[in-house]
């Protein structure tokens, strides 16, 4: 079902198969891709879209879904352009220009080393799609399937630990894997503005540049940390430019949309809007327990329906958190030798979620754990690799990442300067060891507690 072809006769027939009024609605809509199982659907404007979502949804899903003989959903966005007015564009162009797009004239060009320090984890076989995420990760499978083709710019935007970060990964595993000669690049913006800084102060603007423009599939992170960042904003806005009239691939993600980014330039704000934006959503009840169970079976744990199902209606808004419960849940059941039953399921999750839920930021995790230990928060920022130190700096960063919204750059600020994949390898560290070392378990039980309830 991946013919453009195919597509558009799939479509005639569903047109076909509806009354004139929908019809004449349908019109106005044509198929870009199926995904899986998804078809991504373009429409002309805000109306149509609207009405396709809230009135005809079901009926196309139904329809689609009869035809393509397995349950088929629909995606639907925005895209004027790919539906001409009056008549339909002949039914090959789609597929012609995937087929441009595809490696041929890049066959020639050597394959490239990419060291993009992808999470391993983050792929599209790992995450789940649900009615929170359809749409982004339909929009993230295209871009990567044809990058530069399909929607240019990509914004992904919504929340804290709704899995932007995964997706953004995802497209990269995607291109590295399937266009050996493609050059990805993946940051942070932290990282970027950091890059641009140290450019400017050593002199090597040039280099930054070509390090940036001489990409085929831009990924960065958290666009929203550009704000208030004016030198920076400059540059990127130079650097956008470049790589989008070349026809390069640029995936964002940020907090929010562009238009509430205020102390983003204008001209910047309005290039983040030119292509495709699409929210992630928190995952409603029976997608989290689909997350839960893919994660359970990738970790080979044990865990009933039953429990799964009360982890999810405990945690509700945030995925990371989820993951988290899961983690501790398997680590006490690890360090009992027992089963993953509902009674320590509860147990976790009453420790780590007390009644009254409060904020807790970095500040307080780092006074707690400094005080826990018996040691200064200098120490815990400071350089010291000595065991006494490091250990509760590991445990003091985990618990950052586990109960903030903070992002791995910003937690590596707190705690002195240290660079993500530092960070990264802290939480690593804690989330392996706890489930072998009872206490460290029971340290960083105690210390939640501590914290929830200061
Ligand atoms: N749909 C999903 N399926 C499987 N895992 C998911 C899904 N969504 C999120 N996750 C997992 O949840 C965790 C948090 O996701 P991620 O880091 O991508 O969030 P984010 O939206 O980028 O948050 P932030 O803005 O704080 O960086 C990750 O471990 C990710 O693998």
């Amino acid at each position: 079902m991946t013919e453009a072809v195919d597509l558009e006769s799939l479509w005639d027939t569903v047109i076909a198969s509806v009354d004139v009024p929908t019809r004449a609605w349908l019109r106005r809509t044509r198929p870009i891709a199926m995904h899986g199982t998804t078809m991504m659907l373009a429409v002309t404007d805000e109306p149509t879209r609207e009405r396709v979502e809230t009135r005809l949804r079901q009926l196309i899903e139904q329809h689609l879904s009869e035809r393509c003989g397995e349950p088929t959903h629909l995606a639907v966005m925005i895209d004027p352009n790919q539906v001409p007015e009056p008549q339909p564009p002949a039914a090959a162009q789609v597929a012609e220009e995937t087929v441009a797009a595809m490696p041929e004239p890049l066959l020639a060009r050597p394959r490239v080393n990419n060291d993009l320090r992808l999470n391993p984890r983050y792929t599209f076989e790992s995450f789940v799609a649900g009615a929170s995420n359809r749409f982004a990760h339909a929009a993230a499978a295209a871009v990567a399937e044809t990058p530069g083709k399909s929607y240019n710019p990509l914004l992904i935007y919504g929340p804290s630990g709704l899995g932007k970060t995964h997706l953004l990964h995802a497209i990269g595993h995607y291109v590295q894997s399937y266009y050996d000669n493609l050059r990805v690049k993946y940051v942070s913006t932290e990282e970027l503005t950091n890059d641009f800084i140290n450019a400017i102060s050593s002199n090597r603007t040039a280099e930054f540049r070509s390090s940036y423009r001489d990409i085929d599939v831009l990924l960065i992170d958290d666009i929203q940390f550009l704000a208030s960042k004016i030198q920076t904003q400059e540059e990127f806005f130079h650097t956008f430019n470049t790589l989008h009239n070349a026809q390069k691939q640029i995936v964002m993600t940020s907090d929010r949309p562009p238009k509430l980014l205020e102390a983003l330039e204008p001209r910047l704000r309005s290039r983040f809007e030119w292509g495709l934006m699409t929210d992630i959503q928190p995952p409603d009840l029976e997608t989290r327990i689909a997350i839960l169970r893919k994660k359970v079976a990738s970790q080979r744990l044990t865990a009933g329906t039953a429990v799964m199902e009360v982890i999810a209606q405990r945690i509700t808004t945030n995925i990371r958190e989820l993951e988290g419960a899961l983690t501790r849940i398997a680590a006490l059941a690890s360090l009992n030798q027992q089963e993953i039953t509902m009674e320590l399921a509860e147990q976790v999750l009453n420790d780590l979620m007390p009644e009254g839920e409060v904020q807790v930021d970095a500040q307080s995790i780092m006074e707690a754990t400094s005080q826990y230990f018996g040691i200064s928060v200098d120490d815990l920022t400071g350089p010291s690799r000595v065991a006494g130190i490091a250990m509760p700096r590991h445990i003091a960063i985990y618990l950052c990442r586990e109960l903030t919204d903070l992002s791995l750059p910003k937690i590596g600020a707190k705690f002195g300067g240290r660079d993500h994949s530092t960070v990264l390898n802290s939480v690593r560290r804690i989330s392996d060891k706890i489930g072998e070392d009872r206490s460290l378990f029971t340290q960083v039980t105690e210390l939640t507690n501590k914290i929830k309830q200061s």
